[in-house]
């Protein structure tokens, strides 16, 4: 069942905010996704959020992009965030880049307040979250620093043998798609993710999808979860 959790209202609460707050769309979320019994209290200006979660290779960012063609989505990619972060020359890109190379996590601070730029400055209202939270403590800046928990988890579980294979033919130039640094953000998906999707998966937000397959099969078991959508959301 589809639940609002908490608002984040406080984060649209300047110029950005009234695209959630006017009109009936913010109205039909709530009448489309919720029992009148479960609406906690109805917050207007909340916007919908799916992380997406996974090991590297794991297939995110290409379901991503058919989440966003069927559903309207907006892909917000931590990833390339910290990508473009790096690219664009800033203080933090030095930083950045020798994490990703270590196949480390970079500090929550820095990814969460790209995150939330990233949101604010789009006029869309639902949103995918790739590659976020990676762990316990990105999980905690998100929640403390935005205000707000997803509405949707999804978990895209895939075999260590097959998401190295599909990183190592990537071939998008990514510094970290060598096979030492695999096996390094791998260690660390193990250590530091797992916390993450248990937290979600106790509270009945996580949809588990089995990574194996065809794009078009994966797409197929995603569908589902976000049908509601297409029928009855206010479409962008
Ligand atoms: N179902 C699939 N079968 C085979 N190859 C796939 C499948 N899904 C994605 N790929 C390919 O595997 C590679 C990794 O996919 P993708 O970039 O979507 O993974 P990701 O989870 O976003 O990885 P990362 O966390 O490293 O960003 C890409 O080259 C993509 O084209
Ligand atoms: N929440 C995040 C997301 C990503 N990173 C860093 C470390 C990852 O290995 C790298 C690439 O991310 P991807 O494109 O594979 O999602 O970016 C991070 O530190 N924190
Ligand atoms: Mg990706």
């Amino acid at each position: 069942m589809w639940r609002r959790v908490a608002s984040v209202s406080h984060l649209f609460s300047h110029s950005k905010s009234t695209k959630f707050n006017q009109g009936a769309s913010t109205f039909k979320i709530w009448e489309t996704f919720t029992s009148e019994s479960e609406i906690p209290t109805p917050s207007k200006g909340s916007p919908f959020i799916t992380f997406v979660l996974g090991g590297p290779g794991s297939g995110k960012g290409t379901q991503c992009a058919k989440i966003v063609e069927a559903f309207g989505f907006t892909h917000v990619s931590a990833g390339d965030l910290l990508r473009r972060e790096i690219a664009s020359g800033s203080a933090y890109g030095s930083v950045i880049l020798s994490t990703i190379r270590e196949g480390k996590i970079v500090p929550s601070q820095v990814t969460v307040e790209l995150i939330q730029k990233e949101m604010e400055s789009n006029d869309n209202y639902k949103f995918l979250i790739d590659g976020f939270p990676r762990s316990e403590e990105n999980r905690k800046a998100f929640e403390q620093t935005i205000g707000a928990e997803p509405d949707v988890v999804l978990f895209f579980d895939c075999p260590e043998q097959e998401m190295v294979k599909r990183v190592l033919n990537r071939n998008q130039g990514r510094v970290d798609d060598n096979i030492d640094t695999i096996k390094k953000r791998l260690e660390i998906f193990d250590e530091l993710n797992w916390p993450v999707i248990n937290y979600y998966s106790q509270r009945g937000k996580l949809h588990k999808i089995n990574a194996v397959g065809t794009v078009d099969e994966i797409f197929e078991k995603v569908r589902p979860i976000f049908a509601p959508l297409s029928t009855n959301f206010y479409m962008k």
